[in-house]
C-alpha cells in the first residue's frame, strides 16, 4: 500500500474551507502522495496535523461532522458568538498558553463572582466569596493534605513512571477520600459542590485523577481553582481552531466519517463511510475512545484500546448551555454535588447590555436540551427566584454520535491503565486526545499535549521509512 487514493471517487478532496459549513471540494492536485491522514479535527487532530505539515508532511484530515473542533464548539445567542463547548483556560496549563500567545489571540477574563450559591443538603444556601473561599481552602487542605498521597504524585507529568503508588490510589475514588477525612458538613458539601466538574458521581471518579489536578497546581489552592473557568479566547475558541488550521497547510475533508482502519507492512488504508478509501503511509486516530466503537480495525486494536473503547472515558451525560438571563442579581455563580440539582454548576460568563450570559452544566443529565426553556428557567430559579430566561443554546454532548459523552474526569483503575498508555504508536497508528493525555486528561491543554506528541511520533515513524 503506498500513499495514494484509491477511493472510488479517485480523487482526494481537500479544502480550504474552514469550519462549519466548508464545501469539501478538491483544492490540492492528486499528484503527492499523503503521508499521514489524521482522523478527526478535534484540537488534538488539529494540532497533530498542522505539526506534522510544517515538517513537510502531506497531510489529509478526515472529520467526520460538517465542522472541524469536536468538543469544542460555538453558537450565537443574544447577538453575541458564544463558546458552547471547551471554553476556559489558564496560564498554567503551558499547551494552550503557548498556542494563544503564539497566534496572539486575545484573551478574556471572567467575571469574578459576588454571589456564590452553594447546594447543601438539598437546597441552595447563598455564601458570600469569603465565606466559600474559608470553607474550600479547608476542605482542599484536608484533601490533599496526606503526605502519602502526595507522594504517588510526585511527578504528575510522567504517571506510568509513579507505579503501583499512582496504580493504588487509581483504584480508590473521590468518594473514598472524602469519606476518610470527615469534614465538617457545610465544607463537605462546598467541596462536593465543586468537584460536581468532574462530571460524574463522585464514586467513580478516580481519585489519582483528581490528585494530579490538584499536583499540576504545585498543591496549592489558588492554582487548583483556575482550572475553574477563568481565561476564555475572545471571539470564542473558533479563533484558536482557524488560526491552526490556516497556519497548518494540511488538507480536509468535512462530512467524512471513517468506518475502517486497516494496517498493512507498508502504510495504512482508511475508508470513509461513503466508501471511499485514502491509503497513506500513516495515520493518527485523534477521535475521542468512544467513537473508535464505530471504526473497524484491521489487525483488531490491543486490549487496552478495546477496554478503553468499551468503558468509555467521556462524561456520558454532560449537557451544557448558554442561558441568556435577566434578572439576576450580580454576578453569580452556583455549584451544587452531583445528581441533586438540574444544574451542577452555573456561573455569569459575560455581561450584556440586556441581562447576563449565563454557562451552565448538566453533568448528570437531569435537565437536557430538549427540556426547553420553561424547565431550564425553574432550575435557575431554585437559586434565583427573580431569573428571566430570554433565550438559550445547549448541546446534549452524549447524544451527538461523534462525541458519545462531555469530558471531565477518569474512572478507577482509567490512569493507571489508559493515560499515557493509549498514545503509543501501534505500528503505522498513533492515538491522540484529550481523554488520555499524560497531565491534563479531559482538557483543552491535554488534547494539545496530545495532539503535539503524536505529530512528533508519527514523524519518527516516517522518518525511518
Ligand atoms: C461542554 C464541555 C465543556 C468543556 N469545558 C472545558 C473547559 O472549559 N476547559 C477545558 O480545558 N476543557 C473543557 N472541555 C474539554 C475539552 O473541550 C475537550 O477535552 C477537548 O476539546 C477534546 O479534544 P479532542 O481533540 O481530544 O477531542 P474532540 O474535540 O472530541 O475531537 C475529536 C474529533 O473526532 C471527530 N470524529 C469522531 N469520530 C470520527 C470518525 N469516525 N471519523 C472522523 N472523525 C471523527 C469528531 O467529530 C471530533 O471533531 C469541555 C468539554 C465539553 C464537552
Amino acid at each position: 500500500m503506498g500513499g495514494m487514493v484509491v477511493g472510488r471517487r479517485g480523487v482526494i478532496a481537500g479544502g480550504v474551507g474552514l469550519l462549519a459549513g466548508a464545501s469539501a471540494r478538491p483544492t490540492v492536485a492528486a499528484d503527492r502522495p499523503i503521508d499521514v491522514l489524521v482522523i478527526g479535527g478535534g484540537l488534538a487532530g488539529l494540532i497533530a496535523a498542522r505539526d506534522l505539515a510544517k515538517d513537510g508532511h502531506r497531510v489529509l484530515m478526515l472529520e467526520a461532522r460538517p465542522r472541524l473542533g469536536g468538543r469544542v464548539a460555538w453558537d450565537q445567542l443574544a447577538g453575541q458568538a458564544v463558546d458552547s463547548g471547551g471554553t476556559w483556560f489558564h496560564w498554567h496549563q503551558a499547551a494552550i498558553w503557548r498556542e494563544v500567545q503564539c497566534y496572539e489571540l486575545e484573551v478574556v477574563e471572567r467575571p469574578v463572582a459576588d454571589r456564590y450559591f452553594i447546594g447543601v443538603g438539598g437546597a441552595f444556601r447563598a455564601m458570600t466569596p469569603e465565606e466559600l473561599d474559608g470553607r474550600l481552602r479547608r476542605g482542599l487542605a484536608a484533601f490533599w493534605g496526606d503526605p502519602a498521597l502526595q507522594a504517588a504524585l510526585a511527578t504528575p507529568f510522567a504517571v506510568q513512571a509513579s507505579g503501583d503508588r499512582l496504580a493504588a490510589l487509581d483504584r480508590m475514588s473521590v468518594e473514598d477520600r472524602l469519606r476518610a477525612i470527615r469534614l465538617d458538613p457545610v465544607d463537605d458539601s462546598a467541596l462536593r459542590a465543586i468537584f460536581s466538574d468532574f462530571g460524574r458521581p463522585l464514586d467513580q471518579v478516580s481519585l489519582a485523577w483528581a490528585m494530579q489536578r490538584m499536583a499540576n497546581g504545585l498543591w496549592t489552592y489558588e492554582s487548583f481553582m483556575a482550572l475553574f473557568a477563568v481565561y476564555r479566547l475572545r471571539g470564542t475558541m473558533r479563533a484558536l481552531c482557524e488560526a491552526i488550521r490556516a497556519d497548518g497547510g494540511f488538507d480536509l475533508r468535512l462530512d467524512a466519517p471513517v468506518t475502517q482502519v486497516v494496517q498493512g507492512a507498508g502504510g495504512v488504508l482508511v475508508r470513509t463511510a461513503d466508501g471511499t478509501a485514502f491509503a497513506a503511509r500513516a495515520a493518527v486516530v485523534a477521535t475521542p475512545v468512544e467513537a473508535w466503537r464505530a471504526i473497524r480495525f484491521s489487525p483488531e486494536l490491543p486490549a487496552d484500546h478495546r477496554q478503553a473503547a468499551a468503558e468509555g472515558m467521556a462524561a456520558p451525560r454532560l449537557c451544557n448551555f448558554i442561558l441568556h438571563v435577566r434578572g439576576l442579581p450580580g454576578v453569580v455563580n452556583s455549584f451544587a454535588p452531583a445528581g441533586i440539582e438540574p444544574f451542577e454548576f452555573t456561573f455569569t460568563h459575560s455581561t450584556i447590555d440586556d441581562g447576563q450570559l449565563l454557562s451552565a452544566y448538566a453533568m448528570e443529565g437531569a435537565i437536557g436540551v430538549r427540556d426547553g426553556a420553561a424547565r431550564l428557567e425553574t432550575a435557575l430559579r431554585r437559586f434565583v427566584p427573580e431569573a428571566r430566561l430570554a433565550g438559550f443554546v445547549g448541546h446534549d454532548w452524549g447524544r451527538e454520535p461523534f462525541s458519545l459523552g462531555g469530558s471531565g474526569s477518569l474512572k478507577l483503575g482509567q490512569m493507571a491503565r489508559f493515560v499515557d498508555r493509549l498514545d503509543r504508536p501501534i505500528g503505522r497508528l498513533c492515538f491522540a486526545g484529550a481523554d488520555f493525555a499524560p497531565q491534563f486528561a479531559g482538557f483543552l491543554t491535554g488534547a494539545i499535549e496530545s495532539g503535539a506528541r503524536a505529530a512528533r511520533r508519527i514523524g519518527g515513524i516516517l522518518g525511518r521509512g
